[in-house]
């Protein structure tokens, strides 16, 4: 049969247009990068079932079987997680702009005042501007410097305390822990709202000490219902019930406090600049917060951002500086070299003050290799991807959340030497990472994170952990409850989010500087 000559041609053209479709398509799918590998989840709770409680573990394990970048599902949540110092610098460096912002969750939902805070709050001008706010009042150069007596003030507390705790013959262990979180908060809630959160007397104190630690308490803690939403209603383990009765509790507490503040009064004792005085100055002046009318700053901002220094900057503090101690005593060669400095450099006269730290050339090593072994954040905190990108050979999907392993990332046998062991002359001219640092460019020790959403209160916490611990290991010996010798010392991590030790540090603190060094004017 003959067709028609249009006909025919206009069927050629057609057959034509859809091979071409049909064949650039399959191109493209071809073209597209697979999704990075991981082990296979279980219906409804993806991988979750299968993370244990020290999930950094868990994902260290899993990256050795599966390479360094792996894909996981938390409930319906696509997870990829960075294993590696050449991963983890793919994300938060070469495409860290699609990074920066974090995943929904119950905590920047329920407690941080639906997102307008500082750690959840969604990036943009607002949140750059909440930064620089502390940036400019609380962690440049010169605001530190203006809070350094608060700091030496609150660690010669510190040492006092523990001094009276042990004074009495055959006393008992204390838990160094508690005594070094005390001294953290006090320093930060001073510098933030000019007031102690641990202070002895006053109901007021009680609430505010009470409602701080179990802020951070459940700050800590992974609801299962933020990646399952079936589960969400019924909020199994009482996390967004517990969230939202604190929340008042804690607003209620800050409306006093800032209501005071307002009416003029301030706690005795307390006459420097704080945070809080500064913001509300800036209210008075009706100083924009991002440069519109529409940016005005609010009693809210104020809440959220004196909750985000509670629940990032005090137990994250402290534990570093408790494991510090630990390694120390459990390596007393170590131990021994890092007080010789600090006699050489201090002398047996006084405590430590800020001024000797950059003298304190192995005493900074310590810190460095103590936040190599034991980040405060073994996960850091979620990143999720804003748009669909390809990483490392992989295809990240839109609204994947990330998890860098900083824990797991700094024991990489290909990029330390001996990972498992506590050795600071690594950090020493001539040692293998003479000149790193902590503080984001080096993606084989990044315990503060790195890019964009890198910690706002990097140089407080290093400040404050490296002021701490040399004090402590300046001020005293350390002894071990009878029974118990160094070697034996239990390094089990416990359950949680945040990198805490499974026993606390019990010690005996044994005085070893002149008696007037533990005067306090
Ligand atoms: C040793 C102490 C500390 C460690 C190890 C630490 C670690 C971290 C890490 C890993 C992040 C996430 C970074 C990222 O996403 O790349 C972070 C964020 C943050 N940290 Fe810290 N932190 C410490 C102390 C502090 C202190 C003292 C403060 C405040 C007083 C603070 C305030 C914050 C805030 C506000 C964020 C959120 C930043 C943002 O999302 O823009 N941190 N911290």
């Amino acid at each position: 049969m003959d067709l028609p000559l249009p006909l025919l041609l206009s069927t050629l053209a057609v057959s034509a247009i859809v091979c071409y479709v049909l064949f650039f398509r399959a191109g493209k799918a071809r073209r597209r990068a697979p999704l990075p590998p991981g082990p296979r989840g279980w219906p409804v709770l993806g991988n979750l079932p299968q993370l244990g409680g020290k999930t950094h573990q868990t994902l260290h394990v899993m990256t050795k079987v599966y390479g360094p970048l792996l894909r996981l599902r938390f409930g319906s949540s696509d997870v990829v997680v960075a294993g590696s110092a050449a991963v983890a610098e793919q994300f938060l460096r070469i495409h860290d702009a699609k990074f920066s912002n974090r995943p929904p969750n119950s905590g920047g939902e329920h407690m941080a005042y639906n997102y307008q805070d500082v750690v959840f709050g969604p990036y943009g001008p607002r949140w750059r501007a909440m930064r620089k706010v502390c940036a400019v009042n609380l962690f440049s150069a010169r605001a530190l410097d203006d809070l350094r007596a608060v700091r030496e003030r609150e660690a010669a507390l510190m040492v006092r305390s523990l001094v009276e705790a042990s004074a009495p013959r055959g006393a008992p262990a204390v838990p160094l822990g508690k005594a070094v979180n005390v001294c953290t908060t006090n320093a930060l809630s001073r510098a933030a709202v000019g007031r102690r959160v641990f202070a002895a007397g006053s109901e007021v104190a009680k609430e505010f000490k009470e409602i701080v630690l179990e802020v951070m308490q459940v700050g800590g803690v992974l609801n299962v219902g933020d990646f399952v939403p079936a589960l969400r209603w019924l909020d199994p383990q009482g996390v967004v019930a517990k969230m939202k009765k604190l929340h008042r509790r804690y607003d209620d507490m800050m409306n006093a406090i800032i209501g005071e503040r307002r009416a003029g009064v301030k706690p005795a004792g307390e006459a420097g600049k704080d945070l809080l005085g500064l913001l509300l100055a800036m209210m008075q002046e009706e100083q924009p917060l991002a440069g519109g009318e529409e940016d005005k700053i609010t009693d809210t901002d104020i809440k959220a951002l004196t909750l985000n220094l509670f629940v990032a900057g005090t137990d994250t503090t402290s534990t570093i500086a408790e494991w510090a101690v630990a390694e120390l005593i459990r390596n007393p060669d170590i131990l021994k070299q890092a007080q010789e400095e600090l006699d050489a450099v201090v002398g047996r006269g006084r405590l430590v003050s800020e001024s000797d730290l950059p003298r304190l050339t192995f005493f900074n090593a310590v810190i460095k290799e103590t936040f190599r072994l034991h980040p405060s954040t073994p996960l850091s905190l979620p990143r999720m991807a804003s748009q669909e990108c390809e990483v490392a050979g992989y295809r990240i999907p839109k609204g994947a959340q990330l998890l860098v392993n900083v824990w797991g990332i700094a024991r990489d046998p290909a990029l330390w030497p001996d990972p498992l062991e506590y050795r600071p002359a690594r950090f020493l001219p001539g040692g293998s990472h003479a000149d790193l640092d902590v503080k984001g460019s080096h993606f084989g020790l990044i315990p503060f994170g790195a890019g964009r959403r890198i910690c706002a209160g990097l140089s407080w916490g290093l400040r404050m952990v490296t002021v701490t611990a040399a004090t402590l290991v300046h001020a005293f010996d350390w002894e071990l409850p009878a029974g118990q010798t160094p070697d034996k010392l239990n390094m089990e991590e416990a359950f949680t989010l945040l990198l805490q030790r499974a026993e606390p540090l019990m010690v005996h603190p044994v005085p070893r500087l002149l008696p007037s060094a533990y005067e306090i004017a």
